[in-house]
């Protein structure tokens, strides 16, 4: 790496029986195209070369530290090589690669810490697969926070947003059943979230004064009260300390009319208070685009929006679109 050059990204593996491998390759692919930034996979070069073949693309693969990314990145697919072993077919997930992938995540985040990578952006994993496997964890969010954590479970709040141009969004309660929601949903973690959202909006995306607009619960903002009371009694005492901390919040707003166009352009970010209600509409609108980022992390970590889609795995038509705009914006934000 010369003397200016910023470090590389680092791309996790993702269940290689999913889209992951064939979108790294073609992200490399299309490396110049795009001016992506230079990334390495931390993965399997058998499995990569494999995967390569089978669609015919002229690939390289080399196996790399990540001091040799850099150089490497302009001519071959640069991959730091796992020890965990990968066999896997396209579109049939097998538990025994779990550890494959754990470690993947796992050695991204050490060389990311260690300030060898700029940032991490992780290919789809499929949760359940994991699951079966023994993880303990309900997906990169809180896995990723716990790695960076080290023991401490204060240590780091982690908050996923989806950012597109037309739209960001986050779910305060994340990956947990519908039905717990309403206890999981509490004033302090609103305002918890609602801090680092406003933080990571100013120093991560420059926006000097972030708006920040908040979903209601249920129907109609609970409708005075009619249709439900949480929008009443948690979510607006949280509205209230984020405004005396001098944040710009509107809400408690009806879900269902706060992302159309002109709605959307009233605010930064959209907090909505469960997984469905803040990916349903961003998917809607920008399911190509649309990057999954976590904050409140002590490093950048991107995503696309999208999974593992084992029904189109091996096929060559999985749109590369969204893991492309992951490795941009991991270079953007992962720049001082
Ligand atoms: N960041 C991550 O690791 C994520 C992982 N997942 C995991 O993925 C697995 C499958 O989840 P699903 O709900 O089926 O969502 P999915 O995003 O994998 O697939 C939903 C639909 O979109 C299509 N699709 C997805 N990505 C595409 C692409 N790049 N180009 C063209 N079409 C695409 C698929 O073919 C499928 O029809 C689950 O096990 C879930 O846990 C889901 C979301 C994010
Ligand atoms: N639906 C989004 C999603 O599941 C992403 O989760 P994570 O693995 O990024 O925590």
């Amino acid at each position: 790496m010369g003397l200016h050059q910023r470090p590389p990204l680092l791309l996790t593996q993702g269940d290689p029986a999913g889209i992951g491998p064939e979108l790294s390759l073609r992200a490399w692919l299309e490396r110049d195209a795009e001016s992506l930034p230079a990334f390495g996979i931390v993965g399997d070069p058998g499995h990569l070369g494999h995967v390569a073949k089978s669609h015919g693309w002229d690939v390289p693969i080399a196996a790399v530290e990540p001091h040799q990314i850099q150089s490497a990145f302009s001519g071959s697919l640069p991959v730091i090589p796992l020890s965990a072993p990968v066999s896997a077919e396209a579109g049939k997930p097998d538990r025994a690669n779990a550890p494959s992938v754990i470690e993947s995540i796992e050695t991204a985040v050490r060389f990311v810490r260690a300030g060898t990578a700029a940032a991490v952006v992780t290919n789809p994993i499929a949760k359940h697969v994991l699951y079966q496997a023994g993880f303990r964890h309900p997906g990169h969010t809180e896995f990723l926070a716990a790695l960076a954590s080290e023991g401490d479970p204060e240590a780091y709040h982690p908050v996923m947003m989806l950012w597109s141009a037309e739209l960001a969004v986050v779910p305060v309660t994340v990956h947990i059943p519908l039905a717990d929601v309403p206890s999981a949903l509490t004033t302090d973690l609103i305002v918890l979230t609602g801090r680092i959202v406003a933080r990571e909006l100013r120093q991560r995306f420059g926006i000097e004064n972030p708006r920040l607009a908040l979903a209601g619960l249920n129907p109609h903002a609970g409708e005075s009260g009619a249709m439900g009371t949480e929008d009443e009694t948690v979510i607006v005492p949280a509205i209230d300390i984020l405004r005396a901390d001098g944040i710009d919040v509107t809400g408690p707003l009806p879900a269902d009319t706060m992302f159309h166009a002109r709605a959307r352009s009233r605010y930064d970010a959209a907090l909505a208070m469960y997984h469905d209600q803040a990916l349903i509409p961003i998917k809607t609108i920008a399911f190509d685009e649309a990057v999954n980022v976590t904050l409140g992390l002590p490093f950048v970590r991107t995503s696309p929006d999208h999974g593992t889609a084992f029904d189109i795995a091996g096929k060559g038509i999985a749109r590369p679109d969204s893991l492309m705009a992951a490795l941009k914006l991991a270079a953007r934000l992962g720049s001082p």
